[in-house]
């Protein structure tokens, strides 16, 4: 049988990349997390001093970014230039940047470019490098990256999930201080983001799972079960 491609979108906080990861370690698939890729291209514009405004010099550095990103569900590694950015790239000002970034049209092209590229290549069952296909997820991989996918799935849950998620991760706890403080990374980023992307209604063909009461390894069910209905049905 030819290889998998499994296509996830959802916006922050809904669990795409942490679900996408663990479905692709159980179905033995590669895993492309397509906002580390933006994450990186922020990072690297930061540092080295491109300025977030100059849109045409955001977007020659992008295509100029030396990015070398693991595929590996179980090692994932970003490196830019030689230096490892797994944590820099999740750090609060990297997350207040990067709608920046991700809303430079030439930014996406050259961005898309190099996901569909990973895609193919793990696709193609010659060169794939891990497992029989890929998990690749973001916001724009159902509709635009890979419409064409076996399997696409729109994972979403409420802004209540997703906020007490988020404030979770990133100050240890979910009271109203917590989730008042990563509003802007999850709300304000989300509406930024939606200027250039759609990803709150599932386009057609894409099967929406809701998250919002489900824990982390009900939404991995979820997400298996589509997947074994959907791309089951595959010759
Ligand atoms: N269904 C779920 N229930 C509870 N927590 C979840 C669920 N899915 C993901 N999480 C947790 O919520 C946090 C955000 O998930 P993440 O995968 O980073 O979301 P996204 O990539 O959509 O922003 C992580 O700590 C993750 O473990
Ligand atoms: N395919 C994608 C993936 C991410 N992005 C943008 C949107 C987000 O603000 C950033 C970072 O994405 P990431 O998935 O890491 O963000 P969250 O973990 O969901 O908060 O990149 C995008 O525009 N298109």
């Amino acid at each position: 049988m030819s290889a998998l491609v499994v296509a996830v979108d959802g916006p922050s906080g809904s669990g795409k990349s942490s679900v996408s990861r663990e479905v692709a370690r159980r179905l033995g698939l590669a895993y492309l997390d397509t906002g580390a890729m933006y994450r990186a291209a922020t990072w690297w514009c930061l540092h080295t001093g491109v300025a977030l405004d100059d849109r045409a010099a955001v977007a020659q550095a992008v295509r100029d970014l030396p990015l070398d990103q693991g595929v590996n569900p179980d090692a994932p590694h970003v490196v830019v230039d030689g230096t490892p950015v797994d944590d820099a790239i999740r750090e609060t000002r990297i997350s207040a940047a990067v709608s920046a970034v991700a809303t430079n049209l030439d930014v996406r092209d050259e961005l898309r470019r190099r996901q569909r590229a990973a895609i193919t290549e793990q696709a193609d069952a010659s060169s794939f490098s891990h497992g029989r296909g890929i998990v690749a997820e973001g916001r724009d991989i159902t509709t635009v990256v890979a419409p064409d996918a076996d399997v696409r799935v729109l994972l979403t849950a409420s802004e209540e999930a997703r906020l007490a998620r988020r404030a979770r991760d990133v100050h240890g706890s979910d009271d109203a201080a917590s989730v008042d403080a990563t509003r802007d990374q999850v709300l304000r980023r989300d509406a930024d983001d939606s200027t250039v992307v759609q990803f709150h209604v599932a386009a057609d063909g894409v099967v929406t799972v809701d998250s919002s009461d489900l824990d982390f390894e009900q939404t991995v069910a979820a997400v298996l079960a589509v997947v074994e209905q959907v791309g089951g049905q595959r010759a």
